[in-house]
């Protein structure tokens, strides 16, 4: 025992200190040493309290409850509730799935709530298919039930009949043996011997009865937690973390239909409730595409498609996934959305280089092959035609634009019968690797770079024109065929290039006609030559391709975005920018470059319109792009440069002649005083429709007024007057005269 009042004796816990003579000191003289922080621990190791004194203790209620308190907050105690509840709560759950399987089994109720099913998903065939089984079910059950009330009877005969044959044969055997042996006692062996046998059977029951009864009943709960553990048919909150966790589960169709459910679409909720279990009667099979799943899902009926597109981030949610990581479109089938679900973070994954940094032997041909691009979401090999399609790449800045549309360019680059004529109005060197391989290679941000890939493009469509009176007088009925295209220089396959368009869209530069270079009316120069390019190039091997950024009515007009073939588009800001880049349908039909992640889906383009094969109902496709950097790029383009006979690169193009406005006004007027303006612009039209079979009276406004001979009313209407413009190209002349003289 301590021995508390001693200040040497030892404890078997440690020193044992006299707090009698301490507390004695601490009255008499203040304590030296300054006061313990309430919160600094006391060194109370080895040292022995003596209890407080009864009257110090809280009351035993208080104490109690301060212990169940902390009982209960100890983490082990919950721990062990919910093991407790959890696992009895898979017992009775068992116990109710089984009983609702026996019942299932037995009544009409499968029949009534798959009827229910394919009445809310208004498949009314289905519904009667469901109702005639039920019907069949009913009888046959009434058969079963009718033929149990004799059962008796027959049970009864059939055990007579069955104990006298089996006696018989029995006595038969007995005789035979009897017979053999010459022996008579043996007529009654085998009867004896089954007797005997039966009575071993009931001895050996007699024995295990016992212990079965008493087993019995544990075996059976066993049976019905087994069930309950299998659904994990438990409340939530007994559940462990990593079974109520669905992140990254694997998508099965209760998964799907309780995200359907959950979406917030008050006829989807009820019809699911309706089908019970038979819910994922909606779902066609879930099956593997690429890094994640894809399903069909035929839905309700009174729940549209767009109301589940609309709510893209809550179905994600619902399924655990980002929203990126889900894409819904609009297949062929009535009323059915498509689902496509990636694996969690399957797609921050990156996709491997692109085969035209793998294989130092590629080749590409315009007529026959097709760019690989990237990967779709499935993880098939993502192709482009490019044959005679115009082409668009939208997307915001810094996400790939440029990379997407050089890896293109680089793979056809490789057909030595392409020609580029380029123009990077940007010009920070993404493109300097087509110095040499292009013809003409414009490069920089300036108004001067605007109107040299202005006259780029106004060369090419010379040159389209040219060749469209070619191939007329060639007599050619299938356009321009490989052959031709490889064999007559004159219809060799030209891709015009405009990187950053949308600089030239927003130039604010008018030229000595009076026409501006940027803008988007008829009289806009770069714009008017696209256009042209877009209307007819394509049947002559004279395509556009166009990248540009953010998009806005202005820097990317309509007609210009609607002219081309092929419409990818980067990550963008908004739905409607989505639309501007891809057009409605695609946009309807679930192409959603909105929804990318600005940052994180660098090089994922999503591609409507022609060049890639789309399956059917599908109206665009999500392509994740290879990365060729710079210096890959470089290596591509010396490859296609040996393949290539020196091209010499030409910095600026040529200005080409264009048509004279006045003059051609001049023309139209003839020798009429005045003529109402909308006469001038259907004779204009008539005179060069490639050239003003667009203008309006807008135009034509402002090109004569720019020139100082401006309509004006005479009787009520508008009209252009002979003499101003006589005078205005008279002033025109007299200026170049005094220009040249200068
Ligand atoms: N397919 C891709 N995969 C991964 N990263 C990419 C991919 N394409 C581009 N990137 C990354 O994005 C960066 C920007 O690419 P790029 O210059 O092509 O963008 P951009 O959209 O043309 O930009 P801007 O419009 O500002 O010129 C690249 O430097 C590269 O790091």
């Amino acid at each position: 025992m301590n021995q508390p009042h001693s200040t040497t004796d030892t404890a078997p816990g440690g020193v044992v200190v006299d707090l009698d003579k301490a507390r004695a000191a601490r009255t008499t003289t203040p304590d030296p040493e300054p006061p313990v922080a309430a919160s600094t621990p006391l060194p109370l190791q080895g040292v022995v309290l003596p209890n407080p004194r009864h009257g110090d203790r809280p009351p035993v209620w208080t104490r109690g409850r301060n212990a169940v308190r902390v009982l209960l907050a100890d983490e082990r105690t919950r721990n062990g509730a919910r093991f407790a509840v959890r696992h009895g709560a898979f017992v009775f759950a068992g116990g109710a799935i089984a009983a609702r399987r026996a019942w299932d089994g037995r009544t009409l109720s499968r029949y009534e709530r798959m009827m229910r099913t394919a009445e809310a998903q208004g498949m009314h065939e289905q519904a009667l298919e469901w109702e005639v089984r039920a019907a069949a079910f009913r009888s046959a059950r009434h058969q079963r039930r009718m033929d149990l009330l004799k059962a008796p009877q027959h049970v009864a005969k059939g055990a007579a009949i069955g104990a006298g044959t089996a006696l018989g044969g029995l006595l038969l055997l007995g005789v035979v043996l009897a017979i053999a042996e010459k022996d008579l006692a043996l007529v009654v062996a085998p009867t004896m011997t089954v007797i005997e046998l039966i009575r071993w059977i009931v001895v050996f029951v007699s024995i295990v009865w016992g212990p079965l009864v008493t087993v019995a009943p544990w075996l059976a709960l066993l049976a019905l937690w087994s069930v309950g553990r299998k659904r994990q048919a438990a409340p939530a909150w007994t559940l462990p973390a990593a079974a109520v966790s669905t992140v990254g589960a694997p998508i099965t169709p209760s998964i799907v239909v309780t995200a359907l459910r959950d979406l917030g679409i008050a006829p989807m909720r009820a019809a699911i409730k309706d089908m019970g279990d038979a819910g994922a009667g909606m779902l066609g099979p879930i099956r593997i595409a690429g890094c994640g799943v894809e399903v069909d899902v035929t839905l309700p009926s009174g729940v549209s498609t767009e109301e589940v597109q609309k709510r893209r981030r809550k179905l994600a949610e619902n399924l655990s996934r980002h929203e990126h990581e889900v894409f819904i479109s609009i297949p062929q089938a009535a009323r059915t959305v498509r689902l496509w679900i990636a694996d969690s973070g399957a797609l921050d994954e990156p996709i491997g280089p692109s085969p035209l940094v793998t294989d130092a032997d590629m080749s590409a041909d315009l007529y026959t092959g097709r760019a690989p691009w990237g990967q779709d979401l499935r993880g098939d090999a993502a192709l482009l035609s490019l044959l005679q399609r115009h082409l668009l790449i939208t997307g915001l800045s810094n996400q790939g634009k440029t990379a997407s549309l050089r890896a293109l360019a680089l793979w056809l680059a490789l057909d030595t019968s392409v020609e580029f004529r380029l123009a990077d109005l940007k010009g920070v060197g993404d493109w300097r690797v087509f110095d040499g391989l292009a013809t003409v290679l414009i490069q920089g941000p300036t108004d001067e770079h605007v109107i040299e890939a202005t006259h780029m493009l106004e060369a090419a469509v010379r040159e389209m024109e040219q060749r469209l009176v070619l191939l007329e007088q060639s007599g050619a009925t299938d356009g321009v065929t490989r052959e031709m295209a490889r064999n007559d220089p004159r219809f060799h396959p030209i891709v015009l290039l405009v990187d950053e368009a949308q600089v030239a869209f927003m130039c604010p530069v008018v030229g000595d006609d009076k026409r501006p270079y940027g803008g988007t009316k008829a009289t806009s120069r770069y714009f008017m030559a696209a256009r042209k390019i877009h209307n007819q190039g394509r049947a002559v091997n004279v395509v556009l391709w166009q990248g540009t950024q953010d998009p806005t009515d202005q820097n990317l007009p309509k007609l210009v975005r609607e002219g081309a073939h092929i419409r990818a588009s980067l990550v963008l800001g908004s739905e409607e920018q989505a639309r501007m880049a891809l057009g409605d349908k695609a946009v309807n039909g679930g192409a959603a470059p909105h929804k990318l992640r600005m940052g994180l889906d660098k090089g994922t383009v999503v591609v409507a319109g022609d060049g890639v094969k789309l399956a059917p109902g599908q109206s665009s496709i999500t392509i994740r792009t290879h990365f060729i950097s710079g210096e890959d790029a470089i290596v591509i383009g010396d490859r296609a440069k040996a393949l290539r006979a020196g091209v010499t690169t030409l910095h600026s193009a040529e200005p080409v002649e264009q048509a004279d406005l006045l003059a051609d006004v001049a023309t139209a007027l003839g020798d009429a005083p005045r003529v109402r303006t909308q006469e001038v612009l259907q004779r204009l039209a008539a005179l060069n429709p490639g050239e003003y079979r667009e203008w309006t009276f807008g135009d034509l406004k402002q090109v004569l007024e720019a020139a100082g001979a401006a309509p004006y009313k005479s009787d009520g209407q508008m009209v252009v007057g002979r003499d101003r413009v006589l005078a205005a190209l008279s002033e025109r002349d007299q200026d170049t005269d005094d220009s040249h003289e200068a």
